[in-house]
């Protein structure tokens, strides 16, 4: 079984506890539910640096990247350096996340926030709105097209973003949809760890004007958006950059200066 594989698997177990644990009428009913959404992809369309700026504390790929920060500071510190979204990993068990992480960004910033997760049922996106998010990821490699439609209408109902994830042309064939707000895409494939930005390059011609574009993964310098611009790509997904500093505000805060610089 590949990593990916086996993160489907816990992840579905994990959801059915969930569901037992806090009946959704519970969360339709929580404050955070019925607040109005910032929407990602439309900051994303007139941002000069497009950097979504992720908090992630450990990966399948890396192991541990930071468990010495916490996430109000972090979301604190990615707002004043002027990105454009957070990204929250919200799984416990392979990224050391958890929902409270989200809460918490919510309550330090007015960044539009995803909730970066595996997501395979509408209970997770009933979660992501009543934990704070604005935007929910939907990953093509472990969807169906009819799962892609059925979530993302579903989201679209919440008035909540939705960024598609893709690896490959197959995957962006069977994705493509009016219920999806960006298509990203993974310069990691998820079952190798592989890391290339020549797969955003590759995909880019294939994305419909329509829909934001962003690339995700393996971003470490300013060399490489100024490559990725000219491809199209609004938005820049950034984790372990900046996670591995003590200081990931600071940090991003260089980079953003660097870009408009
Ligand atoms: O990051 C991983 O190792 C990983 C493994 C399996 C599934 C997903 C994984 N990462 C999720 C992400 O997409 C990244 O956290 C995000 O794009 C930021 O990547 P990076 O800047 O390389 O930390």
């Amino acid at each position: 079984m590949n990593i990916l594989d086996k993160i489907v698997f816990d992840k579905r177990k994990e959801v059915e506890l969930r569901k037992a644990l806090i009946p959704k009428s519970q969360l339709e009913a929580s404050v955070l539910f019925n607040r109005p959404t910032h929407s990602l992809s439309k900051a994303l369309r007139t941002s000069s640096s497009g950097i979504i700026a992720e908090h992630k504390r450990r990966s399948p790929s890396k192991a541990e990247i930071n468990y010495n920060l916490n996430v109000q500071d972090v979301a604190v510190g990615y707002e004043n350096a002027g990105v454009c979204g957070m990204s929250v990993l919200t799984d416990g068990k392979y990224f050391g996340g958890s929902l409270d992480d989200l809460l918490i960004a919510r309550s330090s910033c007015q960044l539009p926030l995803l909730r970066k997760e595996f997501i395979i049922d509408e209970y997770q996106i009933l979660e992501a709105k009543a934990y704070g998010a604005d935007v929910i990821l939907l990953i093509a490699a472990i969807l169906t097209r009819d799962d892609i439609k059925s979530l993302s209408e579903f989201a679209k109902s919440l008035q909540l973003d939705v960024l598609l994830e893709v690896h490959n042309e197959e995957e962006l064939h069977k994705s493509i949809m009016p219920s999806l707000d960006m298509l990203g895409v993974n310069n990691r494939d998820l079952k190798t760890f592989n890391v290339s930005l020549e797969t955003s390059k590759l995909l880019s011609n294939l994305i419909p004007d329509e829909f934001v574009k962003v690339s995700e993964s393996g971003i470490s310098s300013i060399e490489a958006i100024k490559e990725l611009q000219p491809f199209g790509y609004k938005g820049f997904l950034i984790g372990e950059n900046f996670m591995k500093t003590d200081n990931p505000g600071k940090s991003a805060t260089q980079f953003i200066n660097n870009i408009n610089s």
